[in-house]
């Protein structure tokens, strides 16, 4: 019998077979390629966001302090952002109940939310090996459909109130981080269109055989940048100088992670962030990610002049993703338009 939901092990039944024994030397060569440095919490940036509302210089201070963790770890944590821990609170219950739908309901749209089959994702259907497989499913939401779902229903009050807050929040910190490259404001407000931003909600279901596979492959975001809030469970790491660290669950923190836009717009000043999930033996997880997207036909080329790409629509860049990932089962990214 199948005993996830979704049926993981029956669909993707051939990459399950010869999975290496969980016995001797196999599963120790997994958990190497697996390590994570969590033997001591690392340091990872932490933000107080109040201070962008205290005097000039607190002010300046704290930008002068996203824009150093966008430059050297594509990744920082910030409190005091705005976004209650009631809201917080409600965006995971409705995500956990949403998620409790039928599958079947899940994969041909739910009535109730006026999602269609394409909202919902679940596993990689293009994967030929377990290590590109993600035991995760997922609901994409852009935030055209959030701003027009109907009824006053706790899910629609609840997403709407969640991504008024958080798609202020991106633009606000993607400004400051323009302001540091010495840009005049007003690119994102520009160029950022609700058809493209989403939100991303996430259920890593627990999973019987974890070690040999991940949540969330590794990758980096396809957009600007990305706020995040994950439950109290754990299993985000980032890779940071070549070794895997865990973002341990802070509650009320989100996370911010640089996408590969901003890397190409500011040509590398800012680094996007490579970051996976792991899988989890004994417990289920949930997520909740917003991406600032600009509308597809916008061109991406660095701000300062001179680059390391060529310039390309971001239209392209999702396109050559798309097609990447049905080829080789993985995403190649930043690398393809390298000058
Ligand atoms: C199989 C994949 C789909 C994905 C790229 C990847 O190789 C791994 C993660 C996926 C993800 C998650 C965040 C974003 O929604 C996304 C657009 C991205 O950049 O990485 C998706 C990719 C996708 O759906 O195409
Ligand atoms: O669930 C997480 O912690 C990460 C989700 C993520 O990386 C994504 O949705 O792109
Ligand atoms: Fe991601």
């Amino acid at each position: 019998m199948e005993p996830s939901d979704p049926p993981f092990l029956t669909f993707y039944k051939k990459l399950f077979d010869n999975i290496p024994s969980t016995k001797g030397n196999d599963i120790e060569a997994l958990h190497e390629a697996n390590e994570c440095d969590d033997q001591f919490e690392h340091e990872l940036p932490l933000i107080d966001l109040s201070c962008l509302n205290q005097d000039g210089f607190r002010s300046e201070e704290c930008k002068r302090e996203i824009a150093e963790a966008a430059q050297q770890w594509g990744f920082f944590q910030v409190v005091n952002h705005g976004v209650s821990s009631e809201i917080l609170e409600n965006m995971r219950c409705e995500q956990v109940k949403a998620f409790k739908k039928p599958f079947q309901e899940k994969v041909n749209g739910i009535r109730e939310f006026d999602f269609l089959a394409g909202n919902y994702r679940w596993g990689t259907p293009s994967a030929t090996c377990l290590r590109q497989l993600a035991w995760s499913e997922a609901f994409h939401v852009p935030l055209t459909h959030i701003s027009t779902m109907g009824g006053d229903t706790s899910f629609s009050t609840t997403m709407k109130q969640y991504t008024k807050i958080v798609s202020n929040l991106a633009e606000k910190l993607a400004e400051i981080l323009a302001e540091k490259l010495g840009q005049k404001p007003g690119f994102f407000k520009e160029n950022c269109v609700p058809s493209t931003c989403y939100i991303r909600m996430s259920r890593y279901p627990f999973c019987p055989i974890s070690p040999q596979v991940f949540g969330l492959v590794p990758h980096t975001d396809s957009d600007f940048l990305t706020i995040l809030h994950q439950d109290h469970v754990g299993g985000l790491e980032l890779l940071r100088n070549g070794k895997w660290i865990a973002v341990n669950p802070k509650q009320g923190t989100l996370l911010v992670m640089i996408g590969d836009l901003f890397q190409a717009w500011s040509n590398d000043v800012y680094k996007s962030v490579e970051h996976r999930v792991v899988a989890n033996k004994h417990f289920e997880r949930h997520s909740v990610a917003y991406f600032l997207c600009p509308s597809y036909e916008t061109v991406i080329e660095s701000c300062g002049g001179s680059s390391t790409y060529r310039r390309f629509s971001f239209g392209e860049f999702r396109e050559q993703v798309q097609d990447d990932v049905k080829r080789f089962g993985h995403k190649v990214g930043l690398p393809r338009f390298v000058l």
